[in-house]
């Protein structure tokens, strides 16, 4: 709609926004604002409690008067609506807050406000003891005789004490709620802000001196007894990390870490940080005819193809003052070997011997194809457990071992890492994460990539429900471009897998209709692909009612619905008695003999609780992790906020948060429990969000972990597996013999290239004339490795005549 308004033409985008209907009713004039900030929230929310004395108003007379009595003219110009006047009249409450907040006190030893009469004795004041109590001081006292007390935090100290102004002393809660605030502290105060920081994260402290001992050592300062608890992010924590790690980390994982640092910590100096550690990570390419340059190019090379599996570019971070290029024929050779590489274990070949009829005739159909190189796409429907994963595995293997290239995909990492050499596919086919239907994957024509596509045979991509129609479309696009044909996806023999009863493509806030819109069901392709059923449930063949009952909630036949929900048989529910009870209940049935767990680990990553909510996570984890077997490891993240000056006022708030995809910002951590990663850190290593592994270690910076599921199962930081092989070898045939097991030192570890590789280890050894090779006695047949309990020199008279080692 356009008007002309005094000669100028006008339309809708000169309208501010307004609704016709308040304009109409109140006849007057109305904006509509968007509050889209919080700013603009608590205006709003000021203007709507401004009160009643906003609208006071003063009627002034012509003449000028001298007198104002403000007093007289606020109580005759006042005017209230009569259920104000109500609410006054009865004297109810106009405002309460709940629950009630304590403030407490935070000052350093010595610096605290004294009050006195202006009539007392300075001196008496100073001697007094009562002036010598304060909120924090007597928090302290309490500590040092109270066993309860010591188990909270200054902060939660209010909700089980109460604080007594005329005595000054803390005396046990007994009803009424409150909160407990310390009051803030800028970081500009310096030790004060510190203080406050210890006082949020130490629990029980005894005095001022007591919250700055760490350990056995009693720092100068709060700072530094901050910094030695983890609480303060160090300038070089990325420097300490590296440093930590290359201790006892092979020159491989070291320079696996560096990638992951690069990718996810932003260095603020990355080449600084390649100059002091460039020697430890190159230490296994060093031999004594390999010249510097040549090594140099070689841990660039291992760092950059790290890199590329994150999908970044080593340039991208100037760790040398020019850029790096590799041959982009070796690129290609890597892309494609790396397929060649991927390990057949005996297993997936003996699968295609063990399916059952359903997935005989789903193995026999793709096979067929593939070996007549006809175009075919197949989708595999089948509920949890019927064994999709288990006839891609046999496909894989069957294709493989014919020499034959075929890439295993899925759209989640965790089922990406559950088949050999699976990538998401996203990383694999280089798939946009924004996406609209016109979007298609950054493959360029000419590339490793391409080249590999169109060699491979047969792709699978697992758990497709989950990914949006666009994703597949992009690849149909993609393959069609790169092989120069009009078939659906470029006449590639594809198999799509998964079940819509599971987990559809995840809409913000989307409806049903929208989840099933945005799903492969709804696109052009559906109708392109071949469907095969499977309804066999594997999973669970020995509990045929188990199975029956998870098919029909699938189909939305749950036989007993009470208001359209599904009814859960009694025998699989844990009976509800109370919150707090119940959920120990919960954990008692799932995790039964958590003590022995730590021995035990696939007893522990075959069990989980699932909750809707995060918070009910982290409530679970809490007490899982009490109970588990071990001394506690703490780990703290670090907030800023983005306005320093905020720093002290936002911290404890933020510290409070837990965003999706982020730890706790106190993580708890036991040795031997279980972890989940929350990131795709590493996909093709099997480091991809969701990817179960176990603490084995605790460092300052570093979590040595070992992953716990799928194909890379045990791969850890630092763990060798070796195969040896080397001139060397025949120089000690005499005294080394097949199927016997050695002590060897003093040898050079270093990655096995994929094409070398025997079996499933990844590590050689390199023996050299100084290599000691001894003997393990007939009797020590279970090789165990070292572990080392290091106890610090000053705590060595404990084990003194006990018999302990
Ligand atoms: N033919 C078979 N012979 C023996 N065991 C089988 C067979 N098929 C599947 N299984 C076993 O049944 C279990 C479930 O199979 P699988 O994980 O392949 O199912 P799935 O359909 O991929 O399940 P989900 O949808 O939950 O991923 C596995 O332990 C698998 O080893």
């Amino acid at each position: 709609m356009s008007v002309k308004v005094r000669g100028k033409d006008l339309d809708n985008r000169w309208v501010v926004p307004h609704n016709p209907y308040p304009l109409a009713k109140f006849d007057c004039h109305l904006n509509v604002e968007i509050c889209s900030t919080i700013k603009a929230v608590k205006y709003l929310y000021k203007y709507i409690y401004k009160g009643h004395d906003r609208v006071a108003f003063n009627l002034i007379p012509g003449q000028n008067i001298q007198d104002i009595d403000e007093i007289q003219q606020f109580q005759s110009a006042r005017w209230i609506a009569p259920p104000e006047a109500m609410w006054r009249i009865y004297g109810f409450i106009l405002n309460e807050m709940h629950p009630s907040v304590y403030s407490l006190h935070l000052h350093l030893e010595d610096q605290y406000l004294v009050a006195f009469h202006a009539h007392d004795n300075l001196n008496n004041v100073l001697r007094s003891d009562f002036t010598a109590k304060s909120m924090l001081t007597e928090f302290f006292s309490t500590n040092q005789t109270n066993e309860n007390a010591r188990k909270l935090l200054y902060k939660e100290f209010p909700e089980a004490f109460v604080w007594n102004q005329q005595h000054k002393i803390w005396t046990p809660r007994k009803k009424k709620t409150v909160i407990g605030r310390i009051v803030t502290a800028s970081p500009f105060e310096g030790e004060r802000y510190y203080l406050r920081i210890l006082l949020n994260h130490i629990r029980g402290p005894l005095s001022f001196d007591h919250i700055k001992t760490v350990g056995n050592v009693t720092a100068p300062t709060f700072r530094e007894a901050a910094t030695l608890h983890g609480l303060l992010q160090r300038d070089t924590s990325l420097q300490d990390c590296m440093q930590e790690a290359s201790l006892y980390q092979i020159p491989h994982s070291l320079r696996r870490l560096f990638a992951t640092i690069l990718v996810y910590c932003n260095p603020t100096n990355p080449r600084e940080l390649w100059k002091y550690f460039e020697q430890d990570m190159s230490s296994d390419f060093q031999t004594s005819v390999a010249t510097s340059a040549d090594i140099r190019t070689k841990v660039l090379r291992s760092i950059s193809s790290t890199l590329e599996s994150m999908g970044k570019d080593i340039n991208m971070f100037h760790l040398i003052e020019h850029d790096v290029s590799f041959d982009q024929n070796e690129t290609e050779a890597r892309e494609i070997n790396d397929e060649f590489a991927v390990l057949i274990p005996e297993e997936d070949l003996m699968a295609s011997m063990s399916l059952n009829s359903e997935q005989q005739h789903a193995y026999e159909s793709i096979l067929q194809k593939v070996l007549l190189n006809e175009s075919a796409a197949f989708f595999i429907d089948g509920p949890g457990g019927t064994g999709k994963t288990f006839l891609y595995k046999a496909l894989l293997a069957t294709v493989r071992s014919r020499n034959l290239i075929a890439l295993a995909t899925a759209s989640s990492g965790v089922a990406a890492s559950i088949l050999l050499g699976g990538r998401t596919a996203h990383s694999r086919f280089k798939i946009p994460l924004d996406l609209d239907k016109n979007s298609t994957c950054c493959v360029s024509k000419q590339g490793a990539l391409a080249k590999l596509l169109r060699l491979a045979k047969l792709i699978i991509w697992d758990e497709a429900p989950m990914s949006r129609k666009e994703c597949m479309q992009a690849l149909d696009k993609m393959l069609r471009d790169i092989t120069d044909s009009r078939l659906p996806f470029g006449g590639k023999i594809i198999v799509f897998g998964g079940d819509f009863r599971q987990v559809l493509p995840v809409i913000r806030k989307g409806t049903r209709q929208e989840e099933v819109n945005a799903s492969l069901a709804s696109s052009y392709l559906w109708s392109t692909l071949t469907k095969i059923r499977l309804s066999e449930n594997m999973r669970a063949r020995f509990d045929p009612n188990f199975s029956n009952y998870l098919l029909q909630v699938g189909n939305g036949t749950t036989p007993i619905t009470i208001e359209n929900k599904i009814k859960i048989p009694n025998e699989m529910l844990i009976p509800y008695k109370n919150d707090v009870e119940s959920l120990d209940d919960l954990i008692d049935a799932v995790f039964q003999d958590i003590g022995s767990y730590s021995e035990n680990l696939s007893e522990m990553t075959n069990r989980a609780i699932l909750t809707p909510k995060n918070n009910s996570v982290d409530e679970i984890n809490t007490i899982l992790i009490q109970r588990f077997p071990g001394t506690v490891t703490q780990y703290y993240s670090f907030d800023e906020t983005i306005d320093t000056s905020e720093q002290g006022i936002m911290e404890d708030f933020l510290n409070t948060l837990t965003p999706n995809g982020l730890p706790p910002h106190e993580l708890l951590l036991k040795k031997n429990c279980p972890i989940m990663l929350l990131r795709n850190v590493n996909p093709s290593e099997g480091l991809c969000n969701g990817t179960r592994l176990i603490c084995r270690n605790f460092e300052r910076n570093i979590i040595d972990a070992e992953i716990a599921v799928g194909h890379h199962t045990g791969k850890r930081g630092n763990q060798l597996q070796a195969t040896i092989f080397s001139k060397d070898i025949d120089l000690r045939n005499d005294m080394l013999h097949i199927f016997r097991s050695y002590y060897i030192s003093n040898a050079y570890v270093k990655p096995l290239d994929p094409r070398h590789r025997i079996e499933a280890h990844e590590y050689q050894w390199i023996l050299n004339s100084r290599t000691i090779i001894e003997n393990i006695p007939d009797d020590e047949v279970e090789l165990q490795p070292p572990e080392y309990d290091i106890i610090p020199f000053t705590n060595l008279h404990e084990y003194k005549d006990t018999g302990m080692k």
